[in-house]
């Protein structure tokens, strides 16, 4: 008897039969609808500020400007004393800059030296750039009409006081924490870190530095996640690798549950004989998505250990990022109390040709090149190089695509997801 081959695995035209597969919409919803922030809040000074979560929505102190001031450095005067064409004002005595007011009211007919930021004296509606005039320091001359309000910043033009400046869920940036100082906000509320457990899964992980069999590979996926996590703004909690042993990984998930607000796990995800992160997840019963129609990235087991959320990201690095990417870090971000972080995505023309197929979204690794998206050479899912030579991802939607080059395709920077 010949032994007929198995049928044509047509794994790579269309989803296995028989298997429930998640859009990568559908994910993303039942995330963002179901999780919410679990850290606890501190009150910071704006020096201690820089990339935290606003716990609320902040309000104005103080309108910016507070009083009415000068955007040049010139002559203040009334706008009803200008007359069109050439003419002549004296100047009062003093002058009125930065911090040093003046602090009488102008007298009709008059100008008065005024200095860029000085408040407006009294009266003073306008101002004249130094520039477009002449002095002999008794007066000035200078050709009219002039614009009412010309070179003068009205109170609170920029922020008026108990405005809300800021929303909660923000993540501070530099020029926030400007307006916060500058609207008499010294201090803030805002959401602790979010601790993220970290574990390599993997009899065959060696740790960087050591030696390893020749069977054995380096731990890559864990300096990745555990830099992704600070660029990110959450606490990487690092807690090694895990054997490939049952017990040993429970060990690891209870540590992890104990220590973190979320477990990022990698390897061990899919349904292989020693995957056991899969079947510990299964035993706890609070497994709710499971296989995702994207690629790379196929395994993600979705959980809760003990009521702490983990992520089983899948064990090759390049499905590890992306996962870690498209689903984590907007999980992720509401935990933290961030909003629903959603990537700005660039429609760009493509440098390449490919015929995609239908049935699950995918992630190419991408870089912008004379404004057009390269992808890599390979689409395997354990090419590290591939990862470190992208700029960001092109994203592929979920049905069938022709792309040949200068077709439009969206590429999402890797900073747009906060790398
Ligand atoms: N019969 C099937 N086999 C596989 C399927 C499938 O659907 N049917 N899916 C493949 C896909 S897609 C992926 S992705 C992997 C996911 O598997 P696991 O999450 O269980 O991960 P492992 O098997 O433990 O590892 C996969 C791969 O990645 C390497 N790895 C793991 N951890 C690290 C690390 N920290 N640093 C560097 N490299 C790591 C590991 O050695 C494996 O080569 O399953 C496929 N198989
Ligand atoms: O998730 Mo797997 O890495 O798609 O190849």
């Amino acid at each position: 008897m010949t032994l007929t081959p198995p049928p044509l695995k047509d794994d790579c035209f269309a989803l296995p039969a028989g298997t429930q597969w998640t859009a990568v919409d559908d994910a993303l919803t039942s995330l963002s609808d179901r999780l919410h922030p679990v850290t606890g809040i501190e009150v910071l000074p704006l020096e201690a500020a820089l990339n935290r979560v606003l716990a609320e929505d902040i309000i104005a102190q103080r309108s910016n400007p507070p009083l009415p001031n000068s955007a040049v450095d010139g002559y203040g005067m009334r706008h009803v004393d200008i007359i069109d064409g050439p003419q002549a004002m004296p100047l009062v005595a003093g002058r009125s800059a930065a911090g040093q007011p003046f602090e009488g009211a102008l007298p009709p007919g008059h100008a008065i030296r005024i200095l860029t930021g000085a408040t407006l004296p009294k009266k003073v509606d306008t101002v004249i750039l130094q520039e477009d005039i002449t002095t002999d320091g008794q007066q000035i001359a200078f050709h009219g009409p002039l614009k009412k309000g010309a070179n003068a910043r009205n109170a609170g033009e920029d922020v008026a006081a108990g405005a809300q400046i800021l929303p909660s869920g923000r993540i501070l940036t530099p020029a926030d924490l400007a307006l916060l100082a500058a609207t008499g906000v010294a201090q803030v509320p805002v959401r602790k870190l979010l601790r993220v457990a970290i574990v390599s899964t993997g009899d065959e992980l060696a740790e960087p530095g050591d030696p390893a069999r020749p069977d054995q590979i380096y731990d890559a996926n864990r300096p990745m996640l555990r830099a992704m996590c600070q660029r990110f703004g959450f606490h990487p909690v690092d807690l090694g690798r895990a054997p490939d042993d049952r017990e040993a990984l429970r060990g690891f998930l209870d540590a992890a549950a104990e220590q973190s607000d979320v477990i990022l796990t990698s390897g061990g995800a899919s349904a292989g004989d020693e995957d056991h992160l899969a079947a510990l997840m299964n035993e706890t019963g609070a497994m709710f998505l499971w296989r995702m129609a994207i690629k790379p990235g196929r395994p993600l087991a979705l959980g809760l250990w003990h009521g702490t959320p983990i992520f089983g990201l899948p064990g090759n690095p390049v499905a590890a990022m992306v996962c870690t990417l498209i689903f984590a870090r907007p999980a992720m971000g509401l935990l933290a109390g961030q909003n629903w972080h959603d990537p700005q995505r660039l429609s760009v023309p493509a440098a390449f040709a490919k015929s995609k197929k239908p049935g699950r979204r995918e992630y190419l690794r991408a870089r912008l090149r004379n404004g057009k998206a390269e992808v890599f050479s390979s689409e395997g899912s354990g090419r590290i190089s591939g990862l470190s030579w992208a700029e960001g991802l092109v994203e592929l939607p979920d049905g069938a695509l022709e792309i040949s080059e200068g077709t439009l395709v969206t590429f999402i920077p890797y900073s747009a997801f906060g790398l």
